[in-house]
């Protein structure tokens, strides 16, 4: 099955959704906004593949001949699927379902967002039957799994596609129903808000509480690392999805994280957040 995917938005997820689907043989065209700093994402993807080499070193590597690049919505309309991983931010991801519905769009549309409900961007797509959340984690090409959130309205067809992109991928879906940050985000995003709130408090630096969440709990990374991994950015952005909803102060942003981010430390892919991860920094 060649059909060719279109992946909106070539930041930290979407950059990695579409090296997973090229490595899965996969023709993608990668669309993000006019000016957009295509050097990194090349970069990111060379990242990208370097990781999922060492993780399975007998496999094949992503055709980086199937990846065009875009910056004209337009070129998802004749897209087979489309996977959207714009900012998370309801009006920036409104606008493209908007545009997505003024192109008649008739692919199934998977909204990859930390917090929005499925359903609320259902709203203003070309068909809300059409439409399906796939909360990829980052990076996707070294992750078993994704959790897929079935709107009120997403039809089982839509689901049945899903499902089956996600299986040519070697990706387990785990579906679950339509809320506000749906399983993995409404429990994470508490955790690493109190995480920073511990560090602000001078309870623990960000190794000891990482540490203790990889030895005593046998997660792979701590709270912090994983926001740095995330994004500080889209952390915020996501607490503030999840305070809108749900009025308790366990999602209002601490003011670590909130300076971090007026500061441009926005983790990885700044360079700098909880960690330090410019060339030669040593704090790692
Ligand atoms: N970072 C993660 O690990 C992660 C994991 C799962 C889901 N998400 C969700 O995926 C989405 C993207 O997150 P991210 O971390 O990649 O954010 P990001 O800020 O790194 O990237 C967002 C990208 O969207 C682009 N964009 C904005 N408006 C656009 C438009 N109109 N047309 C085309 N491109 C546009 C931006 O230029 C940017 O490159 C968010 O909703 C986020 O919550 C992120």
């Amino acid at each position: 099955m060649t059909e060719r995917i279109a992946v909106i938005g070539a930041g930290v997820i979407g950059t990695s959704v579409a090296h997973a689907l090229l490595r899965a043989g996969r023709p993608v065209t990668l669309i993000d906004r006019p000016g957009h700093d295509w050097s990194t994402v090349r970069t990111a993807i060379r990242h990208h593949e370097r990781l999922a080499r060492f993780a399975d070193r007998g496999s094949k590597p992503a055709d980086l001949d199937r990846l065009a690049l875009s910056t004209d919505l337009a070129d998802a309309a004749g897209a087979g699927f489309v996977i959207e991983n714009v900012t998370e931010d309801l009006e920036v991801k409104t606008e493209v379902y908007h545009r997505l519905r003024e192109l008649g769009t008739s692919a199934h549309i998977a909204a990859n967002t930390s917090a929005i409900p499925i359903d609320t961007l259902a709203a203003a797509a070309p068909d809300p039957a059409r439409v399906v959340g796939a909360h990829f984690m980052n990076p996707v090409s070294a992750t078993a799994m994704v959790e897929v959130v079935r709107g009120p309205r997403t039809s089982p067809r839509t689901l049945d596609a899903m499902r089956s992109l996600l299986d040519d991928l070697g990706k387990q879906a785990v579906v679950v129903n339509d809320a506000p940050g749906f399983v993995i985000n409404r429990v994470l995003m508490a955790m690493v808000n109190q995480a920073a709130v511990l560090v602000e408090q001078g309870v623990a630096e960000p190794h000891a509480v990482d540490a203790l969440f990889k030895g005593c709990l046998g997660h792979a990374m701590g709270p912090l690392r994983t926001a740095d991994l995330i994004g500080l950015d889209t952390i915020v952005k996501t607490l503030d999805v999840l305070g809108d909803a749900f009025p308790d102060p366990v999602f209002t942003p601490a003011g670590s994280l909130v300076e971090m981010v007026a500061s441009g430390r926005l983790g990885m892919k700044s360079g700098q957040g909880f960690y330090d991860y410019r060339t030669g920094a040593t704090d790692d």
